[in-house]
């Protein structure tokens, strides 16, 4: 049962003193005062009773936020949003940046900050928002500074994400740590109030002992010990970036932050999914089992985990008691798989044949060519860069069950995926065929 705690506006300075109607013209100082009020009741649930001259209205936060709205829209207080997507070229960036631009409203400029930046920006340049493409590096202070002056909401996806050894361990540590140390520095000298990071479920694991997540949550307690660079630079900027919540920005007002752990993303522009397509269509159509059906893994499709970047976003700042300092895992109705058999639900129909019901090399095997591969890796380090996708990490990844099943980030802001599998699945697919297409 979700608590509720009846308000009365007449508590309200506003309301008390202006009746109804002219709260309207006062609704955002009534709204930011409904806010806190619902903030300082413990559960998700609370009902506003209003008590205008007589009528009597009960009703929950969200419906007074419907009929309020209007009259913010007409009005010179209607808030148009600067937003920043740090990592906003990369594969789930560019979902983020597109999904902003059809799903919020209130956007009047949309910054892509990236390293590097991609011919597509140019055609959403047309549009009504004012989109700004801005190159530059999260490791330079300068540069994230000058980008984030002036946003209201940053959302920082850019991350160096190898495991496969491309780049080295510093690197890594310089980018995903010093970059988002950057980003929140820069937060708090400008007086940006709200930062929504982009971790992983790698935070949390499979860890090194390879200890099987098995549809946790949040709150399931799972001894996330790691080695590899990639999960503990994510695991560090992660909690940078939940302990700077409540930091006093520029302006005296406290910043609210709050990190998203995707589990495996897929979907268009999946950059892993085609290497396993082209790899496939070198081996004649065939893909073979390396790793057996009953270890699962969670996915998500890209469009998902973009639409629940955007919810935060917009939530963070009517809910900051709630969501604030808050990690949630991104999910959405994808069934639960091995990692090779959910691919084939993409690469079986565009004609690609996953052999053998179970691996046809045993894992021993297997433990061995992963590591010949990271010796060969270090010993050709000087000459040329070896990096295949089997190594030491990736099959302790692969080969380790990691699932995730919550609804906290439904409880917290309403999130409900915006993609079906189903559409999920067909969008995919559609990208795959159209690959193949391009490549004929
Ligand atoms: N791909 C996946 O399955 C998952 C990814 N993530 C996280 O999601 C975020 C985005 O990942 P993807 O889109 O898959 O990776 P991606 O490599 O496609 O995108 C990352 C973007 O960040 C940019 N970037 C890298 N270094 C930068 C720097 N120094 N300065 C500015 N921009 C820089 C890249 O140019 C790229 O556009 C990352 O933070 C990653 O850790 C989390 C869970 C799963
Ligand atoms: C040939 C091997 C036996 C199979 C190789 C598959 C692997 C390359 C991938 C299996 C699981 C993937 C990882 C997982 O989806 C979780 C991730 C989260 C991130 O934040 C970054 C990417 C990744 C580590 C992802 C990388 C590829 C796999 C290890």
């Amino acid at each position: 049962m979700p608590v509720q705690r009846r308000v009365a506006t007449r508590g309200c300075p506003v309301a008390r003193e202006w009746g109804l109607e002219r709260w309207r013209l006062g609704c955002s100082l009534f709204l930011e005062w409904a806010r806190r009020e619902e903030e300082q009741a413990e559960g998700d649930g609370v009902l506003l009773a209003c008590w205008p001259r007589g009528r009597e209205k009960t009703a929950s936060l969200g419906t007074l936020r419907r009929w309020l709205q209007p009259g913010m829209a007409d009005s010179a207080q209607a808030q148009k949003l600067v937003y920043l997507v740090t990592g906003g070229c990369g594969f789930l960036g560019e979902h983020v940046v597109r999904m902003l631009l059809q799903q919020e409203p209130r956007l009047c400029e949309l910054r892509i900050f990236d390293l590097h930046l991609d011919p597509w920006l140019e055609e959403l340049k047309t549009g009504p928002v004012q989109v700004t493409a801005i190159q530059g590096d999260v490791t330079q202070a300068h540069e994230v500074a000058a980008a984030v002056a002036g946003a209201h909401v940053v959302i920082h996806t850019a991350g160096l994400v190898d495991v496969f050894g491309r780049a080295s361990p510093e690197t890594i540590h310089e980018v995903n740590v010093q970059g988002t140390q950057n980003v929140i520095e820069a937060c708090v000298q400008s007086g940006t109030r709200f930062l929504v990071y982009t971790s992983s479920m790698e935070v949390v694991g499979p860890n090194v002992k390879g200890q099987p997540f098995y549809r946790g949550n949040e709150n399931t307690p799972y001894e996330a010990a790691h080695r590899h660079p990639y999960p503990c630079s994510k695991a560090l900027a992660e909690r940078l970036v939940l302990e700077a919540n409540g930091r006093k920005v520029r302006g005296g007002l406290p910043l609210v932050t709050c990190a998203l752990r995707p589990t495996g993303i897929y979907g268009e522009g999946h950059q892993i999914m085609r290497d396993f397509y082209h790899q496939g269509l070198r081996l004649g159509g065939r893909l073979f089992r390396a790793i057996p059906a009953s270890v699962e893994h969670g996915r998500v499709y890209v469009g998902n985990v973009a639409w629940m970047h955007v919810l935060v976003a917009r939530e963070l700042e009517h809910r900051a008691a709630l969501m604030g300092g808050q990690v949630y895992f991104c999910y959405d109705n994808s069934p639960y798989k091995s990692y090779e058999d959910f691919n084939m639900e993409f690469l079986g129909p565009c004609g690609l044949r996953l052999v053998g019901a179970r691996p046809l090399l045993p894992y021993w095997l297997l433990v061995l060519l992963a590591a010949l591969n990271a010796l060969l890796q270090w010993l050709l380090r000087p000459l040329l860069l070896y990096a295949p996708l089997l190594n030491p990490y990736t099959l302790a990844v692969a080969n380790t069950t990691f699932t995730v099943s919550t609804d906290k980030a439904q409880r917290h802001f309403g999130y409900e995926p915006l993609f079906s599998w189903e559409e999920s699945r067909t969008r995919t697919i559609r990208w795959v065929q159209a690959m193949e297409g391009s490549a004929q």
